[in-house]
C-alpha cells in the first residue's frame, strides 16, 4: 500500500530542548494513524515540522510525495488542517467563516451538508465567539474538511467534546476514510484511539517508544486496552 506521509530523521530542539528526537513513521495512504503522547511528548511539534510551518533541525517529511516546505501551495489544496480555534477572526458569523472558506478551494465540500450533520444548522448565524467550546471544536474539523482534502491532520481531535459529539465526529472520520482520506491524528483519548486508528504510535518527551497497530501495541505491552497500554508505556520507562 502507498505512503501518505514519510517522516524519517525528524529532530526539533527550541532552546537546548529537544522537543522532538529522531522520529521517523509511515502512514499509509487511506488509513487513520494516532500519535499519543503526554503533554509535551512533542506531538504539535512532529505536525508543525510534517506541515512545514516549523523548520525541523534535521530529518525529511514527504506528504503525498511531496516536500510540504517547497510544495506550498501545490499541497493546500490536498491536505486540511484543523486549526486552533483562537485563530478566528473576530466578530464573523460560523456561516461567514465556513463561505470565506469555501471560496478559497477549487472543490469545496458542501459545508451546509456537515453542519447538519454536526447538528449545527440551527447556529449558523451565531458568532463564533458565543459557539459553545465544542460547537467550535465541530467547526474546526468541518474547515479542515472544507477543501475535500486527501489528507487531514487533527490535533487534540475531540478535546472538549461531548460523548455524543465525539461520536458523530468518529461517524464523520469513518466515513472520510471510506471515500479515500488519509487521517492524523493526535488524541488523549485512548477508546477514542481504539475505536478509529489503524496505526499509531507513542511519544515520550519527543522519542518513539512504541508504534504499529492496536493489537501490536496490547501484545507487546501484554495489557487488555490501551488505556493500560499508554500508562504502562508512559510509566514504565522513565526517561
Ligand atoms: N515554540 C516553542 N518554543 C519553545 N518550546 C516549545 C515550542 N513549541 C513547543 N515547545 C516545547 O516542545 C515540547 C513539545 O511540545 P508540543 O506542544 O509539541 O507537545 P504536545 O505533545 O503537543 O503536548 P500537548 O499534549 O500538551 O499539546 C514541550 O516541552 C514544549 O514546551
Amino acid at each position: 500500500m502507498e505512503n501518505a506521509i514519510e517522516v524519517s530523521g525528524l529532530t526539533k530542539s527550541f532552546d537546548g530542548h529537544t522537543a522532538v528526537n529522531h522520529l521517523s513513521l509511515k502512514v499509509k495512504k487511506d488509513t487513520i494513524f494516532g500519535l499519543l503522547g503526554h503533554n509535551g511528548a512533542g506531538k504539535s511539534t512532529t505536525i508543525d515540522c510534517i506541515l512545514g510551518t516549523q523548520k525541523p533541525d534535521t530529518g525529511e517529511v514527504t506528504i503525498l510525495g511531496c516536500d510540504p516546505a517547497a510544495n506550498r501551495k501545490q499541497l493546500f489544496e490536498k491536505v486540511g488542517v484543523q486549526f486552533q480555534e483562537n485563530a478566528f477572526q473576530k466578530g464573523l458569523k460560523m456561516k461567514e467563516i465556513c463561505e470565506i472558506t469555501h471560496s478559497l478551494y477549487k472543490h469545496p465540500m458542501n459545508w451546509r451538508e456537515q453542519l447538519q450533520a454536526f447538528g449545527l444548522s440551527h447556529r449558523e448565524k451565531v458568532k463564533v465567539t458565543e459557539l459553545s467550546g465544542g460547537e467550535r471544536q465541530k467547526l474546526c474539523i468541518l474547515l479542515a474538511m472544507m477543501g475535500q482534502p486527501e489528507v487531514i491532520f487533527l490535533d487534540e481531535l475531540t478535546t472538549g467534546l461531548d460523548p455524543l459529539a465525539r461520536r458523530e465526529v468518529w461517524r464523520t472520520l469513518e466515513k472520510l476514510k471510506e471515500t479515500g482520506v488519509t487521517i492524523f491524528l493526535t488524541s488523549h483519548f485512548m477508546d477514542e484511539v481504539e475505536n478509529l486508528c489503524d496505526e499509531l504510535l507513542v511519544l515520550k518527551n519527543g522519542q518513539t517508544l512504541v508504534s504499529g497497530t492496536v493489537q501490536e501495541v496490547l501484545a507487546c505491552t501484554g495489557t487488555k486496552n490501551m488505556d493500560e497500554a499508554f500508562i504502562h508505556l508512559i510509566e514504565g520507562d522513565v526517561q
